[in-house]
């Protein structure tokens, strides 16, 4: 039986996606609801109002109560269209931009008033930025046609490419339409100019948008379509894996293309086998990556490489790209989409943070494994006190397996453990639930006013996906990399909110990533302990006095026709101090745990391992000590008896086993307590410092190691393990039966204090002298210029890297 209790509850919550009432966008205070066209889900607008029948009284809170509520996120968020006025408003172009377009924006469906800091930037080159090439206007031949663009998490990146997007295709329908009655050798004809405009707009795609996840293309084609609303018969096209080809092939097949956007692997694949989308992707004039340092990383490099090959050559389109973190490699590998002369916008300060400062961020690195759920529940627990009425937690895993197991201990442990109970939504999105599901949740996540709500999402929900009203990111676990880290913490405080927070959750052998990745995130430490007494002091003082917790939030109990309200925000059952007590919280922890399949816990443990296992650099620790770690997990967080067996098959694909020791991967564990620091992890870094104070490490030199440990006496393990004393061991290292070889070739060639003799430049090697090929590869001469050309080979192999997310 594979894990009954999370296939039920798995299934459960898709059922309740399903059945999701009509949605509120936070954005603009509307409610929102899906009608059809161009095949893709467009939000219709229309006014709603809660009323309020909530009333309190203020009470004094407790002295460190006080100071945690001083430190908590604002109650309110600054709402779309309210963000400063000393920003140039959106009125002060309407001589640059057409009509429909400002209208969109600054009366329906937006109601925004002012630009964002990259809005201004790109406004300012309009209109030549979306004038056709041909022009004689003075505009385009001063304005750079490429763009480059780096700015802040949330700040609305999505208006910056549409707006110029939407401009250049009504521009270019202009003026094929005049050009056509000029051809005819004519000064006009009104019935000729509309015929060749149709003609046009069915035969070009005008942009290309390539968005690495489904959700973020869906959202921008979302935008797309609310942003063109007054322009008559604007078409928008949305391809991505996981539904139909057919119905989007139907569905492009049938009208104008005047956007198009996609996700990398299905937009490959439509081009290799659709000749329609060939043709019209090959006279597309605008290319617009967003995510742009993800699309061109490996993972989707062949995917990009395959159809950069069909789209015009630099010279003649126009290539933007656009991202909160653009670092200078990716800036490199840039070159090679973007024409010369490109501009570069960056509008993150070199001392600033992608992130918004306003955005506290917060890390925890747990005493042990033991800690994980109680700490998170707390941390579920801490948001639903300080945001009372409006909680909205997104909560990242590194693993599908990991997300599925934590989607279904939230729901569970919510029940009898959160404030709101019962009443919390958990809503759930990975890449092993079906698209349809995927856009089901993301849509209820999005629309939830129930005022405690909770996604449990993998990295399909980290870039670019906007869920306004998100009071806090929470990451169990290590990100994929430092970007993915900035851009999952951008999920929250969005559209210049004031609220928001963000918090790391790592198990102590994680404690690298903190420290050699995220040394320049200006993260703050709080302690498993700590929160829980933050926690206690919230549910002391909502126990106290309810009301004056959820001072004003609209609660609505009742609806017109006098029937109890099934959505809105309500108030938590009180007490509440009880059910927040530690004992409690393990009490729950440890009865859902029995009725988790232990197969569920052993496919997650090997999901971590398949994980974490590369990461050993990037956590600087050895890949013994991350299985040991994961083991602990498995038997600590989640309860199983007896560590998950480890096949030496597993082993050895992953890297573990590299048949230099038979120990690998077994930690070594004094029986007595007194020869371990409290906690062996607090002293990693500090070797140096250690073996000052304690010249003998952890262990005494009288000591024996237990009976079960295979690794031989005391000084041996020492020796080998820290290497700081030596029992002159070196040379047993080249021992004749050692393949090796002697040791200082063994050491030369591990520790690089000698270069190996090159051996790459063997006569079958392909890739030429040993110079040409250390030039290349560590960029000492430059690489040779590179342009993706229509005439390049297509790469079959696809590696898009989100297998597993
Ligand atoms: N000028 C504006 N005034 C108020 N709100 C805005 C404005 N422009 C965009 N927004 C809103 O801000 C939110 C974030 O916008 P968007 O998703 O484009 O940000 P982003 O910079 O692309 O974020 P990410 O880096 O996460 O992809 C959206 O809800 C959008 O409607």
């Amino acid at each position: 039986m594979t894990c009954s209790l999370l296939a039920r509850a798995t299934t459960a919550s898709s059922r309740a996606c399903f059945h999701s009432q009509p949605f509120q966008s936070q954005s603009n205070g509307f409610a929102t609801f899906r009608g059809k066209r161009a095949g893709i889900f467009i939000p219709r607008v229309c006014s709603r109002k809660y009323e309020s029948t909530a009333t309190a009284s203020a009470v004094t809170p407790s002295v460190a109560l006080q100071e945690n509520i001083a430190n908590a996120p604002a109650p309110t968020g600054v709402p779309a269209g309210n963000l400063p006025l000393d920003r140039p408003s959106w009125e002060s172009i309407k001589q640059m931009i057409s009509y429909p377009t400002l209208r969109a924006i600054i009366e329906n469906p937006y109601q925004f008033k002012t630009m964002t800091p990259v809005q201004a930037e790109v406004a300012q080159l309009l209109p030549g930025l979306a004038l056709p090439p041909e022009s004689t206007s003075n505009d385009v031949s001063t304005c750079p046609r490429d763009l480059l663009v780096k700015a802040k998490t949330g700040t609305g990146k999505t208006f910056a490419f549409l707006i110029p997007a939407i401009e250049a295709r009504v521009n270019a329908i202009h003026a094929w339409g005049k050009q056509a009655v000029r051809d005819a050798g004519l000064v006009s004809d009104k019935h000729l100019e509309a015929q060749a405009r149709r003609q046009f707009t069915r035969e070009h795609v005008g942009t290309l948008i390539i968005s690495p996840t489904r959700e973020l293309a869906t959202q921008i084609a979302n935008t797309a379509i609310k942003l063109t609303h007054h322009h008559k018969d604007f078409e928008v096209r949305l391809f991505y894996g996981g539904s139909s080809k057919r119905m989007q092939m139907r569905d492009f097949m049938k009208g104008r293309r005047d956007i198009v956007v996609a996700t990398p692997g299905r937009l490959r694949d439509l081009l290799q086998s659709e000749p329609e989308v060939a043709k019209g992707i090959s006279k597309c004039k605008m290319v617009i990556f967003d995510e742009a340092d993800m699309l061109l990383d490996m993972g989707f490099r062949d995917d990009i490489d395959a159809i950069m090959s069909y789209l015009p050559p630099k010279s003649e389109r126009q290539t933007f790209l656009f991202s909160a973190t653009l670092s200078r490699t990716v800036r490199q590998v840039a070159q090679t989409v973007l024409a010369q002369g490109h501009k570069f916008i960056d509008v993150v300060p070199e001392s600033e943070s992608p992130v918004h400062a306003h955005v506290p961020q917060y890390h925890t690195v747990l005493p042990t494994p033991s800690q994980q759920i109680p700490h998170l529940l707390r941390l579920l627990a801490h948001d639903q006190l300080t945001n009372s009425g409006k909680s909205k937690v997104l909560l990242f895993l590194p693993t599908t397996r990991m997300t599925q197991l934590f989607a279904t201990l939230t729901r569970e442990l919510s029940k009898a453990v959160l404030p709101a109970g019962a009443h919390t939504k958990v809503y759930e999105i990975h890449s092993k639930r079906t698209q349809d599901s995927r856009i089901a949740a993301s849509d209820a996540f999005r629309a939830d006013n129930s005022g405690a709500s909770i996604l449990v999402s993998s990295d399909v929900s980290a870039r670019g996906v906007d869920y306004p009203g998100v009071t806090r990111v929470i990451q169990l676990g290590i990100p994929a990399a430092t970007e993915q880290y900035i851009h999952r913490v951008g999920r929250t405080g969005r559209q210049g909110s004031t609220v928001g927070r963000g918090d790391l959750v790592l198990l102590p052998w994680e404690i690298g990533f903190l420290s050699w990745q995220l040394n320049e995130v200006p993260l703050k430490p709080v302690t498993s302990d700590e929160l829980a007494r933050q926690v206690q002091d919230l549910a002391a003082h909502y126990d106290a006095d309810p009301q004056a917790v959820f001072k004003g939030v609209p609660i609505k109990l009742h609806d017109a026709r006098g029937r109890p309200m099934r959505g809105g925000p309500r108030m938590y059952d009180a007490p509440l101090s009880p059910r927040l007590s530690s004992e409690e919280i393990n009490n729950s922890i440890a009865a859902l745990l029995k009725h988790i399949d232990e197969e569920a816990i052993k496919e997650t443990f090997a999901s971590l391992l398949g994980y974490y296992i590369p990461k050993s650099p990037e956590l600087r620790i050895q890949k013994g000590n991350i299985l040991a770690g994961c083991r602990s997990w498995a038997t600590e967080a989640c309860g199983l008896p007896t560590p998950p067996y480890v096949s030496d098959g597993f082993l050895q694909r992953m890297g573990l086993n590299d048949g230099r020791t038979k120990h690998f991967g077994k930690s070594y564990r004094d029986p007595r307590s007194s020869a371990r620091p409290v906690n062996s992890w607090e002293t990693r870094g500090k070797q140096n410092k250690r073996s000052f104070e304690n010249p003998r490490g952890n262990f005494r030199r009288d000591e024996q190691l237990d009976d079960n440990d295979p690794s031989g006496n005391v000084d041996e393990y020492r020796g080998a393990r820290y290497g700081r004393e030596r029992p002159e061991p070196r040379k047993e290292w080249g021992r004749d039966n050692d393949r090796s070889g002697g040791v200082d070739e063994y050491r030369g060639a591990r520790y690089g204090r000698e270069k190996p003799k090159r051996e790459w430049a063997h006569p079958s090697d392909p890739s030429g002298d040993t110079e040409e090929y250390r030039g290349s590869r560590h960029g000492r001469e430059n690489r040779p210029h590179r342009e993706w050309s229509r005439d390049g080979p297509h790469r079959e192999n696809s590696s898009r890297g989100f297998s597993n997310r």
